[in-house]
């Protein structure tokens, strides 16, 4: 639908504060495109597209330049990694043996090792000694692998080693020898922005020259989990259930590249959310059950009374549709993106390097409102916890892969369904136990087939969600 039909048939923009329709029937038209994320986002009932879309339309945190390159493992390469150097620096021997001119014999001058200057030049007839990552003497051609030639005393006192190439010496000219600039020249793009930042990455940029690195911070997140019914230890009892969700998600979070500082339980009591709301400081707060209409379902009122804004109030998708997205308002100061960093994106009006364009306005904090259902819960994480977490780190991973259906796959009268799937040779097949209360077959899937309405059949090729394995 058009931006302009859309606006047309909204209901009352979320910014009105006026109540929000939540329930599972409510009929909303769908919402606007979301590549222009306007500052108040008429709160919608939205497909699972439309969802993940407006979730991953947000602006990237900050960029920071002077991550040291072991801290920074773990985000997104913010920029792209340029050479500052050629790498080798210099020629470099590929082996341990001699460095020598031309074919043999040669006499023996001297001997250089990495690190150490080598001799000026070497003239026709003459080797050192070469150890492997040693600088090249001007004048040689190649270098005599140890195990390729033998030594002898020289012909008089004073005289070096001669040294004679064994018959199946290889001569060539450049032999063993790295040249300088074989992997990369000053100034190569080494590795795209949006890179992840992995060991082996920051390997290379050590390699390259860097001390630091750019890269988005990881978004903070504080996790409420709410409910008088949740038990943190023991077997369920008096009509108590465990929570499942507290030791779930800081370690998926984690994995989704968040940097999650906070988790706590918070009754089903008003004022306690509402407070805890005000207290969070993180780039975006989760919290866990009260999103529906029941008694003590808190989430959409404490949302109003903090002066937040619904983006996304509702998704077809099943499990989960009572999902929200929320715009919170300020920013604490103990953020990551804050302090000194805070301030637009370099996209937003940066002067570059990160540094802030004096009156850009802080990012934006979230808040993301999870169903209590378990695989409920799991839905939202995938459908808008996970692009939004991606979206702040600047990582543009889909988060998801196509398979084949390797059998049916049931699905929702007229929703999205997310059902956990196994993968195989064959393709994606479902599990058991996948009630929107239940994990056990979640516990034992490779992620979560998106099944279009009223379901796919065998053969289709189908988007598998990826969970944490
Ligand atoms: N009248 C309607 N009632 C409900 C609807 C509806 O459309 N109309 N939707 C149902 C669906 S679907 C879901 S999902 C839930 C979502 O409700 P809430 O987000 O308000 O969640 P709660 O009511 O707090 O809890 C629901 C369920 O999940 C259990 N729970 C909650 N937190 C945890 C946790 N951390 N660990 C384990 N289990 C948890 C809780 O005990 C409840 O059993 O609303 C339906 N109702
Ligand atoms: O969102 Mo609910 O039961 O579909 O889990």
């Amino acid at each position: 639908m058009s931006p302009g039909a859309a606006a047309g048939d909204a209901p009352a923009p979320a910014d009105s504060q006026g109540p929000a329709s939540h329930g599972p029937d409510s009929q909303q038209p769908a919402p606007q495109a979301p590549d222009s994320p306007a500052p108040s986002h008429p709160a919608r009932r939205c497909s699972f597209d439309e969802a993940r879309r407006l979730a991953a339309a947000v602006a990237p945190l900050p960029i920071r330049d002077d991550l040291p390159l072991t801290a920074a493992v773990g985000h997104v390469l913010a920029r792209p990694l340029m050479a500052l150097t050629d790498l080798p620096p210099f020629d470099a021997a590929a082996m341990d043996g001699w460095a020598v001119v031309g074919d043999g014999p040669w006499t023996v001058v001297g001997q250089v090792l990495a690190g150490s200057p080598p001799p000026e030049h070497l003239g026709p007839g003459q080797a050192v000694g070469i150890a492997t990552g040693a600088r090249m003497p001007v004048g040689a051609t190649a270098v005599l692998r140890r195990e390729h030639g033998s030594t002898a005393p020289g012909p008089r006192p004073g005289a070096g080693p001669v040294l004679t190439p064994t018959p199946d010496a290889v001569l060539a000219p450049g032999r063993d020898v790295r040249p300088r600039g074989l992997e990369c020249r000053t100034g190569d793009e080494l590795v795209p922005s949006g890179t992840p930042i992995t060991p082996a990455l920051v390997g290379l940029a050590a390699a390259a020259g860097y001390d630091a690195l750019p890269a988005h911070p990881r978004p903070t997140v504080q996790l409420l989990v709410l409910g008088d019914e949740l038990l943190t230890d023991g077997l369920p009892r008096g009509g108590r259930v465990r929570d499942a969700l507290g030791p779930m998600l800081p370690p998926w979070l984690e994995r989704l590249g968040a940097r999650v500082t906070g988790c706590r339980v918070v009754g089903d009591d008003l004022p306690a959310l509402r407070a805890a709301l005000e207290e969070a400081t993180a780039d975006v707060v989760v919290t866990t059950g009260g999103t529906a209409s029941g008694p003590v379902d808190h989430v959409h009122r404490a949302l109003e009374l903090v002066g937040g804004r619904l983006v996304v109030d509702e998704v077809m998708v099943r499990p989960g549709h009572p999902m929200l997205l929320a715009r919170l308002p300020g920013r604490g100061p103990d953020t990551q993106a804050g302090g000194t960093q805070a301030g637009g994106t370099q996209a937003r009006g940066t002067q570059g390097e990160g540094i802030p364009t004096p009156g850009t306005p802080a990012p934006t904090r979230h808040l993301v409102g999870l169903p209590g259902n378990p695989l409920a819960a799991v839905a939202g994480v995938v459908t808008l916890l996970a692009p939004l977490l991606r979206a702040l780190a600047g990582s543009p991973e889909p988060g998801s892969f196509p398979a084949e259906a390797a059998a049916d796959l049931p699905g929702h009268p007229h929703d999205t369904r997310l059902l956990p799937v196994v993968l195989s040779e064959w393709g994606a097949a479902p599990v058991e136990h996948t009630g929107p209360g239940m994990l056990r077959g979640l516990a034992t899937a490779d992620g979560l087939a998106v099944v279009p309405a009223p379901g796919a059949r065998r053969g289709d090729v189908v988007e598998i969600m990826e969970v944490p394995t």
